[in-house]
C-alpha cells in the first residue's frame, strides 16, 4: 500500500510514524518526498503488509497520528491496474503518406481482396496467425462466482499478458455482456474472422460444455476451455509428480474431487482415462452416487462413472482414507481434521483462486504434498502452465482443433520438466517462470497435432 500524508514536523517525528506503522504489522519499503513547507512535510510511505487485513488497521493507526493527515491511501494492485494492463503496438510505423497509403487505402484494398479470393490467406496476411480471443460471460470469475463481465476484465487481461509474456501470442480480452448459451455461441461465432484460436475463460457449467462442444464442431480453429482443459492437464501433470514422491501408483489411489463444475468434471476425467479406480466427487449436496438422478446432465453422466462403492455422505464423511483432494470448488472447504483422517502421505491441492479450500500453514505438518492455485505459495498448480504453450503450438501448425492427444502430450511436457533428483514436497511442479515449459509443450503439442492428422501447416523443423 502507498499512504500519502501530511506531516506537521513540529507536533511529531518521521520514526514515531514508522514505529506505528511496524506496530500494525507494516513493513515501510520506501519514502517518497512530494512537497516540503516550513513545518510540513507530504510525503508518500510505499508499505508492505503480508496481508490485505493490515491495510484497515494501519490506516485507523495513522489516522489517529496527531500531526499527520491521511490524504490518500492507495494500493499497489490498483495502481498496476489503472487504465488497464495491456495495449495495443504497431509493428509497422506510419510516417508519410506512401506508408498510409500501403497500410491503409488504396493499397490495402490488394490486400483485402487477395484475401477475399482465397479466404485461407487471412492466416499469413492479418493478425490471425497470431491471436487468441480469451472470452468469458463472467459467470464463474474465479472462484468469486457471477461477478458479470465488466469485473471479469481484469483476469481476462491478466490471462491476455500471460499470453504474450509466455507464449508471445497476441490474446484479446472479451467480456460478453450475456450469459445466454446460444446468444454467446452466435458471438463468439461472428467474431472468428479475427482470430486463430478461442480461449473460453470462467463460464460457468453446465453451459461451459454445451458453449465449448457446439464451438468446436462449427468453427475451423481451436476452442478450449481453460477451465476444464488447461486445469485438467496441469493437475495430472503435478499428480504424476506428487505420486512419484509418496511412491503410490495411479490405479491405487483413492481420490476425492470437491467442486463437480467445469473444472471438477474436466480434471475427474483425465483421471478417470488415466486408470484412477476410485473416484469420488463431491459438490454442495454432497457426494454423487448413481442412486440419484440430477437436474445437471453431467452429474449424472458423472454419477455413472465414478463412485464405484456408491459412497454417499458429505465431504468429511467421504474423504475418510482418500490419498488424494482435488479442491475446484471454493474457499475453506476442506479443514485440518478431514485431512487428518485421509490416507498415510496424504496430497491435498486446494485450487480453488483466489482463496484455496484450506490454507497451507494449516496442514504443512500433516500433509506429505499441497498444492494451490496462487501465485505466493510453492506448488502452483494453475492452467497457466498450459495454455500460453498449448495455444503456442495449435497457432504455429494451423490446427483445426485441440484434441485429447494434445492435451496429454502439453501434461507430460510439464512432467518431464522435473526430475527425480529435484522433486521434493515444496518442488512437484515447475514454475509459471521456467523458461522451458512453453517451448516444451508448444513442441509436444505441434508433433501430437501432426500425428492425429489436425495440424493443417507443418511448421518449418518437421517438415
Ligand atoms: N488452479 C487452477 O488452475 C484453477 C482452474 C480452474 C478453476 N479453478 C478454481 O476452481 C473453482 C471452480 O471453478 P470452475 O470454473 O470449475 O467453476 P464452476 O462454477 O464451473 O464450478 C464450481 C463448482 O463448485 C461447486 N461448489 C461451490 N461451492 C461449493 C461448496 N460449498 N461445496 C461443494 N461444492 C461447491 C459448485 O456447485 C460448482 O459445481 C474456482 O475457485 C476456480 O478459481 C482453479
Ligand atoms: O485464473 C486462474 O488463476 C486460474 C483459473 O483459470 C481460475 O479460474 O481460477
Ligand atoms: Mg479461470
Amino acid at each position: 500500500m502507498i499512504l500519502r500524508l501530511e506531516i506537521d514536523t513540529k507536533q511529531i517525528r518521521f520514526s514515531d510514524i514508522v514505529s506505528a506503522i511496524a506496530d500494525e504489522g507494516g513493513d515501510l519499503v520506501a519514502i517518497d518526498v512530494i512537497q516540503t513547507k516550513q513545518e510540513l512535510s507530504i510525503r508518500d510511505l510505499t508499505i508492505n503488509v503480508a496481508d490485505t487485513l493490515y491495510t484497515a488497521k494501519i490506516v485507523e493507526k495513522v489516522k489517529q497520528l496527531s500531526g499527520v493527515s491521511l490524504v490518500n491511501v492507495s494500493d499497489r494492485t490498483f495502481l498496476l491496474h489503472l487504465g488497464g494492463k495491456i495495449e495495443t503496438k504497431l509493428k509497422v510505423p506510419i510516417q508519410n503518406r506512401d506508408d498510409l497509403s500501403r497500410v491503409y487505402t488504396p493499397d490495402v484494398a490488394r490486400v483485402c481482396m487477395a484475401i477475399h479470393e482465397e479466404q485461407r490467406k487471412a492466416y499469413s496476411l492479418t493478425i490471425k496467425r497470431n491471436t487468441v480471443a480469451v472470452i468469458s460471460d463472467g459467470s464463474a470469475v474465479l472462484g468469486l462466482g457471477n461477478i458479470g463481465p465488466y469485473a471479469a476484465m481484469p483476469v481476462m487481461e491478466g490471462k491476455a499478458m500471460l499470453f504474450k509474456q509466455l507464449a508471445d501470442v497476441d490474446a484479446f480480452p472479451i467480456c460478453l455482456d450475456t450469459q445466454d448459451t446460444e446468444e454467446i455461441i452466435r458471438t463468439i461465432k461472428s467474431i472468428a474472422p479475427a482470430f486463430g484460436g478461442i480461449n473460453l475463460e470462467d463460464i460457468s457449467s453446465p453451459r461451459c460444455f454445451e458453449i465449448e462442444e457446439r464451438l468446436k464442431q462449427e468453427l475451423d480453429i481451436p476452442v478450449f476451455h481453460d477451465d476444464q482443459h488447461g486445469t485438467a492437464v496441469v493437475l495430472y501433470a503435478g499428480l504424476i509428480s506428487a505420486l512419484k514422491l509418496v511412491g503410490k501408483s495411479i490405479d491405487s489411489i483413492k481420490v476425492v474431487v470437491c467442486g463437480i463444475g467445469a473444472a471438477g468434471i474436466a480434471c475427474s476425467k483425465i483421471l478417470l482415462a488415466a486408470g484412477v479406480k476410485e473416484l469420488i466427487g463431491v459438490d454442495r449436496e454432497g457426494a454423487i452416487v448413481s442412486d440419484r438422478t440430477y437436474d445437471n446432465p453431467m452429474w449424472n453422466w458423472y454419477a455413472e462413472n465414478s463412485n464405484p462403492n456408491k459412497v454417499a455422505g458429505s465431504l468429511r464423511e467421504v474423504i475418510a482414507g482418500a490419498d488424494v483432494f482435488i479442491g475446484v470448488s471454493a474457499a475453506g472447504l476442506l479443514k485440518r481434521q478431514d485431512v487428518m483422517s485421509m490416507a498415510e502421505n496424504p496430497i491435498v491441492f486446494a485450487m480453488a483462486n483466489p482463496n484455496p479450500e484450506i490454507s497451507p500453514e494449516e496442514i504443512e505438518d500433516i500433509a506429505a504434498v499441497v498444492a494451490t492455485g496462487r501465485s505466493d505459495y510453492p506448488n502452483q498448480i494453475n492452467n497457466v502452465l498450459c495454455f500460453p504453450g498449448m495455444f503456442r503450438g495449435a497457432l504455429d501448425c494451423r490446427a483445426e482443433t485441440i484434441n485429447e492427444e494434445m492435451k496429454l502430450a502439453a501434461a507430460e511436457a510439464i512432467a518431464s520438466v522435473i526430475s527425480d533428483d529435484e522433486r521434493n514436497k515444496l518442488y512437484i511442479i515447475p514454475s509459471v517462470f521456467n523458461q522451458k515449459i512453453s517451448k516444451l509443450i508448444r513442441d509436444k503439442v505441434v508433433e501430437a497435432a501432426i500425428r492425429t492428422g489436425v495440424a493443417r501447416r507443418i511448421p518449418r523443423e518437421y517438415r
